[in-house]
């Protein structure tokens, strides 16, 4: 998102004053509307009632500003997580650095059309794949999709307050991340945790994860289209010559050297992807959204398309590959940002269309949770991965041990 940001410090100076000057400077984003509760069908009865009480499925992820008046909350919500940015005295700076970024960010908000339609999708989903698992599951229908946020409404402690009104006593932590990355789905699990461990969510919801699917073929194949639909805007004599620009969110390089799982669960899609596509046209994956001075994984998707038209690859596909719907760095950063500069060095760009309502997606999801449910309810496995019980070998993070720890007794 921060285009001047890119002074090569080691992430480490953002605790210090000199980052935080950096950090001032960053760009604001926005995002937009959207009401926050989520059901599809009628509520089912809670414990006081004669029906059964529902099988939450909770849609973890990040949230965005639903309008742009948001945006500062928002903001202000990221820069006090200390799981995703480490800040020295965090409860004081990081208001300062929210409301130094805000204008830009609301700015950037209001360009893509007033807001984040990360919620509309996230509910949308949530509901659409509920309804499938009931048929696909019966024996813990109903099921009910529910959203926790982490910087936007609806936040962890406003869901909570849902599961118990409906009596939830079996619920599914989904993370909405297809890869695994301590600062975004390891964050959500730590808020889950610190809430669930004082009882918001109710007293005996038993817990399980879903925690990363990068992999998961129905995940793949619904990439795979969108890219084949990207694809089929380019004249049939260049279609082969097209570069597939795989870009995901960048990390800073802090997190990657301490043994953080999301560049190689990345790879691990795009290469799945790209067996799917029987390897019809080149490809790289390149990283955007680098925010402060430190060092982040590169190389900046900006910077490639440069490159690409300086060695006269002028035909190429963005496709984004960490985010399961349209927000600020799809509808801005690669649309108003990079596929127009894109355009004025002569470049013919498409971009893949984000997953958003692709019913393929959605069944994925379905079948993802239907998969999880039998295995847990079989006693197949246990309430986490095998892969979520290991810690990054340099996380000094007491709070991702406990978390782990939590889960793997089923959040007791
Ligand atoms: C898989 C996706 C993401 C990873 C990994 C990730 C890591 C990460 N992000 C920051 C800092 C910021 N991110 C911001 C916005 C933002 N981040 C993601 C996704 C990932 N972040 C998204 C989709 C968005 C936009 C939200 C939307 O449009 O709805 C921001 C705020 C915007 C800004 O001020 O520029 C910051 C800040 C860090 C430090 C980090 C890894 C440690
Ligand atoms: S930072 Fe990865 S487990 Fe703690
Ligand atoms: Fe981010």
């Amino acid at each position: 998102m921060d285009s001047h940001a890119v002074t090569k410090t080691d992430y480490k100076s953002y605790t210090g004053a000199f980052t935080l000057l950096h950090l001032t400077h960053l760009q604001p984003v926005q995002v937009s509307h959207l009401s926050f509760t989520s059901t599809h069908g009628a509520l089912p009865e809670g414990p006081h009632g004669s029906g059964k009480s529902p099988t939450a499925i909770v849609m973890l992820n990040m949230g965005g500003p639903s309008t742009v008046s948001e945006t500062h909350d928002f903001l202000k919500n990221l820069f006090l997580d200390n799981d995703l940015i480490p800040l020295p005295f965090q409860s004081i700076i990081a208001p300062l650095i929210a409301r130094r970024r805000t204008p830009k960010i609301e700015q950037q908000y209001t360009d893509i059309g007033g807001g984040s339609p990360i919620l509309r999708y996230t509910q949308l989903q949530g509901e659409r794949m509920a309804a499938i698992l009931d048929e696909l599951h019966p024996s813990t229908a109903p099921h009910k999709s529910y959203v926790a946020f982490r910087y936007a409404k609806p936040l962890t402690d406003a869901t909570a307050q849902q599961l118990k009104a409906d009596g939830v006593t079996r619920a599914v932590a989904f993370t909405q991340y297809p890869q695994y990355s301590c600062s975004t789905t390891g964050s959500s699990l730590n808020e889950l945790y610190r809430k669930g461990k004082t009882g918001a969510f109710g007293d005996g919801v038993e817990w399980s994860v879903i925690d990363r699917w990068g992999t998961h073929p129905g995940f793949i194949e619904a990439v795979a289209q969108n890219i084949e639909r990207a694809l089929a805007k380019f004249p049939e004599s260049t279609r082969a010559d097209a570069v597939l620009l795989f870009s995901a969110h960048s990390l800073p390089m802090s997190v990657v050297n301490r043994g953080d799982p999301y560049v190689l669960e990345v790879s691990a899609t795009v290469a799945a992807v790209m067996e799917r596509l029987k390897h019809t046209n080149p490809y790289r994956l390149v990283w955007q959204s680098q925010v402060g001075p430190s060092a982040w994984m590169g190389m900046q998707t900006g910077e490639a398309l440069k490159g690409l038209a300086r060695l006269g690859r002028k035909q190429v596909v963005l496709v984004p590959i960490a985010f399961t719907s349209d927000h600020i760095e799809t509808l801005y950063e690669l649309d108003l940002e990079y596929a127009r500069e894109a355009r004025e060095h002569g470049m013919d760009v498409h971009r893949a269309e984000s997953l958003n309502e692709s019913p393929v997606f959605i069944r994925a999801l379905a079948d993802m949770a239907s998969a999880h449910l039998k295995d847990i309810t079989t006693g197949k496995s246990g309430p986490t991965s095998i892969q979520m019980a290991l810690r990054c070998p340099g996380c000094t993070n007491a709070t991702c041990g406990q978390q782990k720890t939590w889960f793997a007794r089923g959040g007791r």
